[in-house]
């Protein structure tokens, strides 16, 4: 049986207008075709500086293509989140399209269990549940007890990153993008992060990420995609 294919980009290219530089164009990304499957794990590869961020970033519409197409799966029907409605780009990001940056966005007085536990309530669950499941999950990503009821402001940066996998993964998103979640982990917890991946595309999640530890990548991927720098304008 073939996997269903659940992104698509088409022709993508990417460039920056620099105002600082008379209106100079940066040119980061050009022609990228690449489809996404379900259950699989894509790793970006290439140097630094070949637009591995800026892919994910634009395909998360948080940047603005320079044109081509970014078509996601959603609902059982094609959206171009390129030409999309911001509404509709909300809604793709609600129910279908998860991002994890290696940055916790924390949040002043919300505890890391009600971090962890808020995607659960956006979906629905009743409380007590969603504490539950974000109580397990914290465990297993090995932040202590004594931290839970904590903000993570004065966390240090690999329990920042553990929690936020936390949240990131505790509702596996149909489509998934990872930009370097595990760079402050030790061995341990990113064999922990293997294993949250493993079972997200168990679940039919698709993975798209960039990992730079190379252990990590040979690990996690399923494929390579490869990129090279292009030349400024
Ligand atoms: N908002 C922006 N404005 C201008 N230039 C940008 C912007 N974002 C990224 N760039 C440029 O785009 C190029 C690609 O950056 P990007 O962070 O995507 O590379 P990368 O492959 O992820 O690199 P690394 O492996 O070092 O993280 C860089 O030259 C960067 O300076």
């Amino acid at each position: 049986m073939t996997a269903t294919l659940m992104l698509e980009l088409r022709d993508l290219g990417k460039s920056f207008e620099l105002h600082q530089q008379h209106g100079a164009h940066l040119n980061v990304l050009r022609g990228v075709n690449l489809s996404l499957h379900a259950g699989e794990c894509v790793v970006l590869s290439g140097p630094s500086g070949a637009g591995k961020s800026t892919l994910l970033r634009v395909i998360y519409a948080n940047y603005r293509t320079s044109g081509g197409a970014v078509y996601v799966r959603h609902d059982d029907r094609w959206l171009d989140l390129a030409s999309a409605t911001p509404h509709e780009v909300l809604d793709v990001r609600r129910r279908t399209l998860g991002y994890v940056s290696q940055f916790l966005r924390v949040i002043p007085r919300v505890s890391a269990l009600d971090i962890v536990a808020e995607p659960l309530l956006r979906d629905g669950m009743d409380e007590h549940e969603a504490r539950e499941r974000a109580a397990a999950m914290l465990r297993r990503v090995n932040i202590p007890e004594r931290l839970w009821a904590l903000p993570p402001g004065t966390f240090s940066g690999g329990e920042q990153q553990r929690v936020n996998i936390a949240r990131g993964l505790i509702v596996p998103r149909p489509i998934l993008l990872l930009d370097e979640p595990t760079a402050s982990l030790d061995a341990g917890n990113r064999a922990v992060v293997a294993e949250l991946l493993a079972e997200a595309r168990a679940a039919g999640s698709a993975v798209l990420g960039i990992f730079h530890d190379e252990a990590m990548r040979d690990q996690v991927a399923t494929r390579l995609f490869t990129m090279q720098a292009l030349e400024a304008a």
